[in-house]
C-alpha cells in the first residue's frame, strides 16, 4: 500500500489524436491542463471503471465519556435495548434492499446481514454490553463501545492467543470488522445520529470516501456506481469481500486519498491492480476504457461457467467442492457452481459458545447444511480445536488443555482432544449420524497421525450408531463413511496404513505444511518461511496421493491452495481430482481447469518434482499459467 507521487503521463509520450485534440481545445480557452495524479491502494475488486468522483462523507464520531458512569442502570439498559431494536429494523431495512441487487452480491450481503443480525440477537456481544452497563455502572454507548473492541482484540489474539496470520488473520480482521461496526452503529442509534445517505449520488460515479463500513456497501447500488476508492480498509475485510459481491471495481487503503481528490474529478480505477488515476490523461483514459470492456466481458463467462461441468479439455471429470466455515456461507455456495462441501468446519458451533452445544442443536445446523445441498455430499469435520483454534465453551467446560502446551499446535488437539474426551465426539457423531437422514454426509477426523488414532474414533463411531439404533433412530444398513484429514506428515508418510482404515482422505495443506515446514502458520513472525509450494510439501501430498488411490480410497485436497488456479494444474498433475476451496474461488478454478489437458498436467508435475526450491516451484507454475 504505497503512494506514489504524481506523474504526467498525459502530458509527455504519445498521445492519440483524440487526447491532442482535447488538451489543444483546452489550452486554447486558457484552461489549465492538468497532470494525471497516481495513487496506489489494495487491489481490493477486480475490473476499471470510469467516472467523476463523488464524495460521500459521514459526520463525526460521538464523543463518548468512558469514565462516567451511569445515574440509572436500568434506564441504560432500556437505551440499549431501544438502540437495538433500532438498528436491527436498519439492517432489515438492509435485507429488504438485498432483492434489487445481482443476485450473487445479494447472497454474498446477505449472509454478511445475517450475521449483523445475530449480533444484535441474545449474542455474547450483547451479554457483554449489559454485563458492563450492569457491573461496572457504565453509559450505555461507553459499555457498546469497549465490549464491542474487547472481542475485536479477542478475535486478533487476545492475552494469552498469538495472532492469527495468513487467511487466518484476514477472517480474524473480518470478524474484529463485525464486531467494531455493530458496536458503531449501537453507538450512533444510541446517540440517534444520522447515517451517512447514499441515495443521492450522481448515476455512474465513482464513490470516494475516508471509510466504507460494510453495511454502506450494501447500500450501494450497483447501477449507479461505478467504483468505490477509499483511504482505510483493505482488502481482506467485510467491505471489500461485498464489494467483490457486488462486482463493484473497488480500490481501498489509498493513502493520501481524500487530500488529493475532489468532488467531480474525473477518476480511472483499476481493481486488479490496485491503482486510481485522478484527472487521468488520454492515455490512461484510452487504456482505462479498454479495461472496462474486457472487466464486462470476464464477468459475463465466469457468469456461465457456473452450469458447465468441471472436466479437463482432455475429458477427465473433476470434482470442485467448497469449504463452509458458516452455515450463512450456504447460499453462496449454491452459486458457486460447487458440487457439495469438502470440508465443512464445524468450529462455529464452540467459537463463540458459552456452553457446549448440544446434540440437538447441532443436529439441527447440519441437517439445514445437507439439505442445502440437496443430494450432493456434505463432509463435516468433527471439532478441530486446540492449536490457534480457541473455544470459551470448551475451556469453560475444562475440556481444552492447550493452555498447558507451551506449543499448542503440537499439544492436545484435533483428535487427541476428542479421543480424550470422548463425550464431545460422542455427541458430534450421534448429532451427524441424526442429520444424515437429510442426505448424503461423509464424516471426517482432524490431526490424524496414526491408524490407532482411527480405530479408536470408529470404535467410538459405531457405538454412537448402535446407541441410536436402539434409540430409535433409523441409520441405513452402512453408516456415512468415516474418513481423515491428511495435515500431518506422520499422516502422509504412512498414508497406506492409514487408507486401510480411512475411507477417504483430504489433504488439510494448512496444517501439513505447517507441521512440513515447522513454520506457525499462525506467526506473523515467521509468515515469510510459509510456503505450501515448499517441495518438501509437494512431496508428501505426492505420497499420500498414490497411496490412496492404490488403496482406492477417494482422496482430495481442501486446504487454501484447492482454490488457487496457478496451483491446481500441479495438483492435478500429482493425481489428485477433487478439491475443495472458498466457494467464490470455484468458477475461477473451473474457468482454468476447462482449458487444461490431463497430460499438460502430468509434464507439469513432472517437472516441478525435480527441483528443490520454492522459488523454482512458482517459476515453473507461473509459467504453465502464462501458457509458456
Ligand atoms: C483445511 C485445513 O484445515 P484448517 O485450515 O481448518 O485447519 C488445512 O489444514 O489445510
Amino acid at each position: 500500500m504505497k503512494t506514489t507521487d504524481g506523474m504526467s503521463s498525459g502530458v509527455s509520450g504519445a498521445v492519440p489524436a483524440e487526447g491532442r485534440g482535447r488538451r489543444a481545445r483546452a489550452a486554447d480557452r486558457g484552461t489549465r491542463v492538468l497532470a494525471e495524479y497516481r495513487l496506489e491502494g489494495d487491489a481490493t475488486a477486480h475490473g476499471v471503471a470510469i467516472g467523476p468522483t463523488a464524495m460521500a462523507v459521514e459526520g463525526p464520531a460521538p464523543d463518548i465519556d468512558e469514565a462516567a458512569r451511569a445515574d440509572d442502570p436500568a434506564h441504560e439498559q432500556a437505551r440499549l435495548t431501544e438502540a437495538i431494536e433500532r438498528s436491527i429494523r436498519q439492517v432489515e431495512r438492509l435485507r429488504d434492499r438485498l432483492a434489487l441487487l445481482p443476485e450473487d452480491s445479494k447472497l454474498e450481503i446477505g449472509s454478511l446481514l445475517e450475521v449483523y443480525r445475530r449480533m444484535l440477537g441474545p449474542s455474547r456481544l450483547q451479554r457483554g454490553i449489559r454485563q458492563r452497563i450492569a457491573q461496572d455502572g457504565l453509559l450505555a454507548e461507553a459499555a457498546v463501545r469497549q465490549e464491542a473492541e474487547a472481542l475485536a482484540q479477542a478475535m486478533l489474539g487476545g492475552p494469552g492467543r498469538p495472532a492469527p496470520a495468513g487467511e487466518d488473520a484476514a477472517a480474524a480482521q473480518r470478524r474484529a470488522g463485525e464486531f467494531r461496526e455493530i458496536g458503531r452503529r449501537l453507538v450512533r442509534n444510541l446517540g440517534q445520529m444520522p447515517f451517512r445517505s447514499f441515495n443521492a449520488l450522481p448515476v455512474g460515479a465513482v464513490l470516494v470516501t475516508e471509510q466504507l463500513r460494510p453495511s454502506d456497501a450494501a447500500l450501494i447500488d450497483p447501477s449507479r456506481i461505478v467504483a468505490v476508492v477509499t483511504e482505510e480498509g483493505g482488502s481482506t475485510d467485510h467491505t471489500a469481500i461485498m464489494l467483490r459481491a457486488l462486482g463493484i471495481p473497488a480500490v481501498l487503503a489509498v493513502h493520501g486519498l481524500m487530500a488529493r481528490v475532489r468532488d467531480g474529478a474525473t477518476i480511472v480505477v483499476d481493481g486488479s491492480a490496485g491503482t486510481v488515476v485522478i484527472d487521468p490523461g488520454e492515455d490512461t483514459l484510452a487504456a482505462a476504457r479498454r479495461g472496462v470492456a474486457d472487466y464486462a466481458r470476464e464477468r459475463q463467462a465466469l457468469g456461465r461457467l457456473r452450469r458447465l461441468p468441471a472436466k479437463l479439455s482432455s475429458g477427465e471429470k473433476l470434482q470442485l467442492q467448497a469449504n463452509l466455515e458458516l452455515p450463512a456461507e450456504l447460499p453462496l455456495i449454491a452459486q458457486s457452481g460447487a458440487s457439495g462441501i469438502g470440508l465443512l468446519r464445524t468450529e462455529f458451533l464452540f467459537i463463540n459458545a458459552q456452553t457446549m452445544p448440544d446434540e440437538d442443536g447441532q443436529e439441527a445446523v447440519y441437517t439445514e447444511v445437507i439439505a442445502a445441498m440437496a443430494g450432493d455430499t456434505t463432509t463435516i469435520r468433527v471439532v478441530d480445536w486446540g492449536g490457534e483454534k480457541q473455544s470459551e465453551a470448551l475451556t469453560r467446560a475444562g475440556l481444552a488443555d492447550a493452555g498447558d502446551n507451551l506449543n499448542p499446535a503440537l499439544g492436545v488437539r484435533g483428535l487427541r482432544l476428542l479421543l480424550r474426551h470422548p463425550a464431545i465426539l460422542e455427541t458430534q457423531f450421534a448429532a451427524i449420524l441424526r442429520a444424515s437422514a437429510a442426505g448424503p454426509v461423509r464424516v471426517m477426523l482432524p490431526m490424524v497421525t496414526s491408524a490407532h488414532e482411527i480405530r479408536e474414533a470408529r470404535e467410538i463411531y459405531h457405538r454412537v450408531a448402535r446407541r441410536l439404533r436402539r434409540r430409535g433412530v433409523k441409520l441405513g444398513d452402512t453408516l456415512p463413511p468415516l474418513g481423515i484429514m491428511a495435515e500431518t506428515p506422520a499422516a502422509a508418510i504412512m498414508g497406506d496404513a492409514l487408507a486401510q482404515e480411512a475411507e477417504f482422505l483430504a489433504i488439510g495443506t494448512n496444517d501439513l505444511t505447517m507441521y512440513t515446514l515447522a513454520v506457525d502458520r499462525a506467526s506473523a513472525e515467521v509468515a515469510s518461511l510459509y510456503h505450501p509450494l515448499h517441495p518438501a510439501v509437494l512431496r508428501l501430498i505426492q505420497t499420500v496421493t498414490e497411496a490412496a488411490l492404490r488403496q482406492y480410497r477417494p482422496i482430495s485436497v481442501c486446504g487454501e491452495i484447492a482454490g488457487d488456479p496457478r496451483v491446481v494444474p500441479l495438483l492435478i498433475g500429482l493425481g489428485l481430482r477433487s478439491f475443495s476451496m472458498t466457494a467464490s474461488a470455484v468458477p475461477r478454478v473451473k474457468r482454468v481447469v476447462r482449458a487444461l489437458s490431463f497430460e499438460d498436467c502430468r509434464r507439469l508435475a513432472h517437472r516441478v518434482m525435480q527441483v528443490s526450491g520454492v522459488d523454482e516451484v512458482t517459476a515453473l507454475i507461473d509459467a504453465f499459467a502464462a501458457g509458456e
